[in-house]
Formats: C-alpha cells, sequence, structure tokens
C-alpha cells in the first residue's frame, strides 16, 4: 500500500507536485495519468525517496522509504530504462545488485526468465535495444519480490508483444495480491491494464476512481481523460485546421 498525503514539490517557480494526496491499495492495477508535466514522475520519485517533497508525506506500508529495512525486497521500480552500466552484461548488472541488497543469486535467473532476456544475458547491455533495456530495468525492480511496484511509462520502446506482454505481468503481479503503481501515456493501453486511476493535472489530484466507474455510460477512457484534465493541459499545440489558418 502506498499513501501519500499533502505532497508538495517546488523546483524554482515551479510546483510540480501540489498537496497530493491518494492511496494505492494492494491486489490492483492503478494507473497514473495525467498530460505531459503534470507531477507523475515527481511524484514516484518522492514515493521512492529519490527527492524530498517539500511538504506531506509518503509511506510505502506504513514506512517512508528512507525507513525501509530492505528497501529493494519492499518496493521496487523501473523509473528510467538504462540505469545501468553499459560494459556490464545483464545477468552481472542484476547480480551486483542482488550482493549489495541482501538478495539470494538465484532470484538474478529467475527474473531475467520473467522478463525474457535468459538468452542475451551475457551481452553487454550497453547493446541493448530501448526495449530490452525497458525489460531489464522491470527485471531489476522485481529482483527483491517487493510487494510494492512502481512503473513509469514501462511499454515506452516495446513492439506490440512486448506491450501485450507488460499487461498481462502487470495484471499477475496485482493478482499476486501485490501494490501496483504504472504510468503511461497509451490511454487505450490504460483502459486494457488498469482497474482504478489515479489522474492529476498541474500537480493536483484530478480524480482518484476505478477505470469501470469512468467508462461508465459508454464513455471511453480518452473522452473521459480530456473531460477530466482538459483545463490542466501545459503544453499544447494548435489544431492542424488551425495551423494551416495562420499566416
Ligand atoms: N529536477 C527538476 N528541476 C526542475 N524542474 C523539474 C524537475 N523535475 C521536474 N520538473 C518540472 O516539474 C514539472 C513536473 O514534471 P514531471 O516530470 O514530474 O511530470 P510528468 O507528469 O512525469 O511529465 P511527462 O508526462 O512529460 O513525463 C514539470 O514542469 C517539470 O519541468
Amino acid at each position: 500500500m502506498i499513501e501519500a498525503r499533502g505532497l508538495s514539490k517546488r523546483y524554482g517557480p515551479t510546483l510540480a507536485v501540489d498537496g497530493l494526496g491518494f492511496d494505492v491499495r494492494p491486489g490492483a492495477v492503478t494507473g497514473f495519468l495525467g498530460p505531459n508535466g503534470s507531477g507523475k514522475s515527481t511524484t514516484m520519485r518522492l514515493i521512492m525517496g529519490l527527492d524530498r517533497p517539500d511538504a506531506g508525506t509518503v509511506r510505502i506500508d506504513g514506512r517512508a522509504y528512507h525507513q525501509l529495512r530492505r528497501p529493494l525486497c519492499e518496493v521496487g521500480a523501473l523509473l528510467e530504462a538504462r540505469t545501468y552500466h553499459p560494459g556490464r552484461s545483464a545477468e552481472k548488472h542484476l547480480a551486483a545488485l542482488a550482493a549489495a541488497n541482501g538478495i539470494a543469486r538465484s532470484r538474478v535467473a529467475a527474473v531475467l526468465d520473467t522478463v525474457g532476456l535468459t538468452d542475451v544475458a551475457r551481452k553487454r547491455a550497453g547493446g541493448f535495444s530501448l526495449g530490452m533495456a525497458q525489460r531489464l530495468g522491470i527485471a531489476a525492480a522485481l529482483l527483491g519480490d517487493p510487494a510494492v511496484l512502481l512503473f513509469d511509462e514501462p511499454v515506452n520502446g516495446l513492439d506490440p508483444q512486448g506491450v501485450r506482454w507488460i499487461r498481462e505481468l502487470m495484471k499477475s503481479l496485482a493478482a499476486e495480491g501485490r501494490t501496483v503503481l504504472l504510468s503511461s501515456h497509451l490511454i487505450s493501453e490504460m483502459a486494457l491494464t488498469a482497474d482504478h486511476l489515479i489522474v492529476i493535472g498541474q500537480g493536483r489530484l484530478l480524480a482518484d476512481t476505478s477505470v469501470a466507474e469512468l467508462t461508465a455510460g459508454g464513455r471511453t477512457l480518452e473522452e473521459a481523460f480530456f473531460a477530466i484534465t482538459g483545463s490542466s493541459a501545459e503544453y499544447r499545440g494548435v489544431a492542424p485546421a488551425e495551423h494551416r489558418r495562420q499566416p
């Protein structure tokens, strides 16, 4: 369970997260949606203790990240792909993480298998495609077998087969009773994957509800998303027709 209360974070003049409060519950995939720059990645960094909030708290199963005794075994996260040494193999990268965190070496082969990287486990990870790098990042998140998982744009760079694989993986992790927070801009994918949604705009909570409730009455999730975030998208281009009209 993730509990955020009154969470705020400012970067200079930008209030990236503004009094955010929500719970992410176990046993479900919770989608984290919002327009570009709405504060999703910042919120995930605050949850993982990678940034300090200016106000508010965020707890993972009752404790702040820095209070977790074995962090990798309690919460796993894919926040950015390619957070490994390019000269190292996938296997060496995971083995080093396991050793540093007191995780059994046998978990390395297990997670490589889960993400489908067993055949390339001994190749230099620096030569990996973006999709392979995403899979390696997911393997690292799963290494400590944590009950809480965060994934920031995990389908980025994956081919259709990979996108479907992520969907099934997210669902199976939730079905095992884990807490899964998933950000993605692919709303059609979110509609197929998430049970619950937290929608933010300009760092504020706009909706915290089930996908079923948002799409009640035949409304698509995309229509619901635009209705909710309509006035809070900071970056907007002009419509192609308007563009043509401009001198
Ligand atoms: N380290 C930083 N220094 C300065 N500003 C930052 C920093 N990190 C984030 N911001 C700003 O905070 C706001 C929220 O950014 P954030 O990356 O959290 O949004 P996001 O919802 O993840 O966006 P996207 O969907 O585009 O990835 C943006 O205006 C961004 O420019």
